[in-house]
């Protein structure tokens, strides 16, 4: 069992370095990376889909790539087109209604990435930050730039619905799925366009799957800013996926500053392959957390053990 500690270029969900640990099993390795804000409870689901990933591995893929946006923090716009043109992708996810910024900040790096995207897809994310009336005067000026979708615009699918309903521009629900009691209240309440579905919240590439049925709707995969060894389930997730008519949010590896394999999940023109990895020792060596946060980590997996 190991536990690394690697930083962010850029400050992503309010962290700049990630935390996480890797288990290696019967099918091969996995990664259970909880966020540190996460309480045990919450944690069990992502110990499930690291268990599958490590003792019973995934549902044959039908497709060999998986074709993947680039993510853009809520950084300004210079270094939002920066990120764009570096990652080869045509289809980019921009993070809007960052706390402490305005609706201005966020014109202007969406304005950024499509001029420096150019006929290629843009799609916004707000992580449920807006009331619906702030996501409709939001999305009433963003629409201009050509919106693919905008993912979790407010908190609830109630609001979410609501939201829906007052604009053209597609919705996609994200934390509505993976934080929720029920995931298919999205679709009973007609919430959302599309779902993101991500692995280790959800609990496997199987129960992913399951969702995918059952939820009628078109499935973004997206990660949890996991190393290689965790994209690697979302990768697995995407290329079993029957239908896969947009690009996933798998593109995160580029987010840190080292990576644990040597050959990292890092989109290539806009496409992740579809392959399991393996670390390598030197990498982990270099990353792995210090004594003390990998006693925090052993306790943590100690209770969500016993939780779950
Ligand atoms: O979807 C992507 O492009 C990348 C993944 C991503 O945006 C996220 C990963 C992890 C935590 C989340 O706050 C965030 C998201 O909200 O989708
Ligand atoms: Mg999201």
């Amino acid at each position: 069992m190991i536990t690394y500690s690697i930083g962010l270029k850029n400050k992503f969900r309010g962290i700049t370095v990630r935390e996480g640990m890797l288990f290696e099993g019967p099918a091969g390795w996995a990664e259970w990376s909880p966020f540190l804000d996460y309480d045990d409870a919450t944690c069990v689901s992502w110990l499930r889909a690291a268990r599958e990933a490590a003792e019973v591995g995934w549902p044959a893929p039908v497709r060999d790539r998986v074709p993947v946006n680039c993510t853009v923090p809520a950084l300004g716009p210079e270094k939002a087109a920066e990120i764009v043109r570096a990652s080869g992708c045509s289809t980019a996810k921009v993070k809007v209604a960052e706390p402490g910024q305005t609706l201005a900040d966020d014109i202007a790096r969406v304005e950024a990435v499509r001029d420096a995207i150019g006929a290629g897809r843009v799609r916004i994310d707000a992580n449920g930050a807006w009331s619906v009336d702030q996501a409709v005067r939001s999305l009433r000026e963003l629409r201009r730039f050509d919106l693919e979708y905008v993912e979790q615009p407010s908190a609830t699918v109630e609001e979410l619905a609501e939201v829906r309903r007052r604009t053209d521009v597609p919705v996609a629900a994200d934390e509505s799925i993976r934080r929720a009691e029920d995931p298919l209240l999205v679709k009973k309440l007609d919430a959302a366009d599309i779902a993101v579905l991500k692995v280790q919240p959800i609990g496997g590439v199987r129960a992913c799957l399951d969702i995918a049925e059952q939820i009628g709707l078109p499935v973004v995969v997206s990660s949890a800013l996991e190393t290689s060894v965790g994209i690697a389930a979302g990768v697995a997730l995407a290329a079993a996926l029957p239908e896969l008519p947009y690009a996933c949010g798998l593109a995160t590896v580029s987010m840190f500053t080292s990576e644990l394999v040597t050959e990292p999940l890092a989109a290539v023109d806009g496409f992740l392959p579809v392959k399991r990895v393996v670390p390598d020792a030197h990498l982990v060596e270099a990353a792995l957390a210090d004594a003390e946060r990998t006693k925090v980590w052993e306790e943590r997996l100690m209770r969500v053990r016993s939780a779950g």
